[in-house]
């Protein structure tokens, strides 16, 4: 059952307690945060969307049309270059696992995702050899040539510091979402934040070339069921397709259709762990059929494009920092008997609670395995075998 909302929070229903779970995503209307009239009303949605769903879309973001439709309009022609003018950015030549991900290299939970990608991150400095390896997953990123996708670059940084205010934002209403000072999650962020893009294609799957095993109902993995590694995540879908699902309490796949003019937010692990799990850092996935990829006239839709952002904590925060934060109890108990089911591996869990730097890291290692072989090639060994052994049971 889904809770109805009172301006004070979640109405008198068992909605405040983890057995209840969500069917639909809700959408929270940013313009209400501005206005003292309506902001307890927004607070009170953005609270069961973070703690109930933790999948949410966002409309009325501050977010400039022209720099948002510049951004996907520039990505698009990024992504429909020819594969060896992508190659030269190839994530394989960084050891920070940042540029292009070729259809086919990328796994989630061991299985091929159907995929293609490029990581940029907000301008951050490579570590110095003494610092841990794990900072690694920041530094310098690998831009296209100017020539093959002019204003491209511009564009990016662009897009990232208008996400980057809209981060800010809401990292505030958050805090006030959960009856915490305003600043209270101020201390965990770099400043400026540290926020990364993927800019992703699914493909039109090809029967004559699948990109990957489908199911016996014909579904590809998009990308496989996970969750995200940061505090939230701002989710641009670009194009008309379904196939992004998020998984509620139950352990049932519930739809996220694109919404023209919304983001979809989510919560990420590190959201959750600061908050003792009270937020929840939802499972999803990108599930791909055939038939996604026409419309209701039977038109072909063209590949999957969609763009997240993930807004991210200081990277070597430590357990104590990430455990330190004290919610109200009334905060705390909204959630209780806390039975989760969720399709993502848990074998990443004590990664993110040791450090976000360790458990971005590592989720890497993992998902980009060349990556991690050519410049890790000791540890990548040891964290697939440790991640085998944990999905076997053994
Ligand atoms: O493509 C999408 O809609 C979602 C992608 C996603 O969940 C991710 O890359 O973490
Ligand atoms: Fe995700």
């Amino acid at each position: 059952m889904l809770s109805t909302l009172t301006t004070s929070g979640f109405a008198d229903t068992p909605a405040t307690s983890a057995s209840t779970t969500f069917t639909s995503i809700p959408v929270v209307d940013l313009s209400q945060a501005e206005s003292p009239a309506s902001k307890a009303t927004f607070l009170a949605q953005l609270r069961y969307a973070l703690v109930v769903v933790g999948f949410f879309y966002l409309k009325n973001t501050s977010m400039p049309k022209n720099v948002r439709d510049n951004f996907v309009q520039k990505s698009i022609q990024l992504s429909e270059l020819p594969l060896e003018k992508k190659l030269k950015i190839d994530m394989v030549n960084s050891k920070h696992f940042l540029g292009y991900s070729q259809m086919g290299r990328e796994k989630t939970a061991r299985i091929t995702d159907c995929r293609e990608m490029f990581d940029f991150l907000t301008p951050l400095p490579a570590p110095g050899p003494e610092d841990p390896v794990y900072l690694n997953v920041q530094g310098p990123n690998q831009w296209p040539d100017e020539e093959d996708v002019p204003g491209f670059r511009e564009a990016v940084e662009t897009y990232l510091e208008e996400v980057g205010k809209l981060g800010d934002t809401m990292k505030v209403l958050v805090a006030e979402a959960l009856d915490l000072p305003a600043n209270a999650f101020a201390r965990f962020f770099n400043t400026p934040a540290r926020n990364k893009v993927s800019v992703l294609k699914y493909p039109v799957p090809s029967p004559a070339k699948p990109c990957s095993v489908a199911n016996d109902e014909g579904y590809f993995q998009g990308v496989g069921a996970h969750k995200d590694g940061g505090f939230l995540t701002f989710l641009l879908q670009a194009t008309e397709h379904a196939g992004l699902e998020a998984q509620n309490k139950l352990g049932d796949w519930i739809p996220v259709p694109p919404i023209a003019d919304t983001y979809v937010v989510n919560v990420g692990r590190s959201l959750e762990a600061l908050t003792g799990a009270v937020c929840t850092a939802t499972t999803h996935r990108v599930n791909l059929h055939p038939q996604y990829f026409f419309d209701a006239n039977k038109r072909s839709l063209g590949p999957r494009y969609s763009y997240p952002v993930f807004q991210t904590l200081k990277l070597d925060l430590t357990h104590e920092d990430l455990t330190s934060l004290r919610l109200p109890a009334h905060i705390q108990d909204l959630v209780k008997d806390d039975k989760i089911k969720s399709d993502a591996e848990a074998f990443f869990c004590r990664f993110h609670l040791q450090s976000p730097g360790q458990g971005i890291f590592t989720a890497r290692l993992t998902s980009h395995p060349n990556v991690g072989r050519r410049w890790y090639p000791e540890l990548t060994e040891q964290i697939l075998k440790a991640q085998k052994e944990f999905n076997e049971g053994s």
